[in-house]
């Protein structure tokens, strides 16, 4: 299904993979309200006016209520006090109609993010964030975690929903964030990829040898197209903005440059409509998994498990 190099690269659909993931956690969420009345909950936290984390939550709510979970919105002024989100998650721990909780990140200088992210259950950890469910996702024949970071998994189901087959590739997984480049790079070691990374010496000359390019360092077309090698697989989790001749002044871009590595690439992700709508079909996905595990039900793995 993967055309062969130098024409121009299949597009990965990731808004329609999304749109389809998103009609498979309504079955399953209709499913589970009929046999256990358990409604999926998903409580999200916003902090301050950045106006990226307002479209951001605005957009996670509006899928959550299209798969028939109830939402809670709890908002704060940036001046809020790391006592008071601390608070709030207390509260929406001990709430039962509560499965999913995600605190928008990023917060204010003044908070301790990686305080408030523990201080979340890790059954209603909805970002896969705690260090429990990323010790679990790491730890090969243990427990299974009950949420996985919602990007990384969002690239690996686009790879699999393609027909990409992950064995034996070498990849390059460009950043490694808590959040997105170190899950997708242990997500792909444990499909028995060969990941090498950002601060490889030499990245360009690795990146040329790439089967499979995860690129998510947050710099715009930080990737350049003559560093992909024909007939490779592109993953671009960047969103990032650039000046352009548009109403707003700018565009998305993501970090890789889209027009010049689409001639090389095989199969390429654009942005926006590539990764983006992923992560907030797979944050649907784990919400609907806390919910099936808080009625005793097991956890719907991805594809790639
Ligand atoms: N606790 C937490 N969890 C997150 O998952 C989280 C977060 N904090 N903070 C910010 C990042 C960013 N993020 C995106 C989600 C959807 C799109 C998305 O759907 N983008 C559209 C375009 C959106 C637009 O037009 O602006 C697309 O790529 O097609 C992008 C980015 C989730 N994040």
């Amino acid at each position: 299904r993967l055309r062969g190099a130098g024409g121009a690269a299949r597009l990965i659909d990731g808004k329609a993979i999304a749109a389809a993931i998103r009609r498979e956690v309504k079955q399953h969420s209709e499913a589970l309200i009929a046999s256990h009345k358990v409604t999926p909950g998903l409580a999200v936290v916003l902090v301050g006016a950045r106006t990226d984390s307002a479209t951001y939550v605005k957009m996670k709510k509006k899928a959550a209520a299209e798969v028939g979970f109830h939402s809670i919105d709890k908002t704060f002024e940036e001046s809020v006090t790391e006592e008071a989100l601390l608070q709030c998650v207390q509260e929406l721990n001990s709430d039962p109609s509560v499965h999913g909780i995600l605190v928008q990140l990023p917060l204010p200088k003044h908070i301790d993010e990686a305080k408030v992210l523990e201080s979340i259950r890790v059954e209603k950890d909805a970002d896969g964030f705690s260090s429990e469910n990323v010790g679990n996702m790491c730890l090969r024949g243990g427990k299974p975690p009950l949420a996985v970071p919602c990007t990384p998994a969002g690239c690996i189901e686009l790879l699999q929903r393609s027909g990409v087959a992950v064995r034996g590739k070498e990849c390059v997984v460009v950043g490694r964030s808590n959040i997105v480049g170190m899950p997708v790079a242990h997500m792909l070691q444990s499909m028995d990829g060969t990941v090498c990374h950002s601060k490889t010496a030499g990245l360009p000359a690795h990146v040329r040898r790439a089967d499979i390019v995860v690129a998510a360092i947050g710099a715009a077309e930080f990737v350049k197209g003559d560093w992909i090698k024909p007939g490779a697989i592109v993953i671009d989790v960047g969103m990032n903005t650039k000046p352009a001749d548009t109403a707003k002044g700018f565009r998305l871009c993501g970090d890789v440059d889209f027009d010049a590595a689409s001639r090389r690439a095989s199969a390429i992700t654009p942005v926006p409509g590539g990764v983006g709508p992923m992560t907030i079909a797979m944050l649907l996905k784990n919400t609907l998994n806390l919910a099936r595990h808080a009625a005793g039900l097991p956890r719907l793995p991805l594809r790639a498990e």
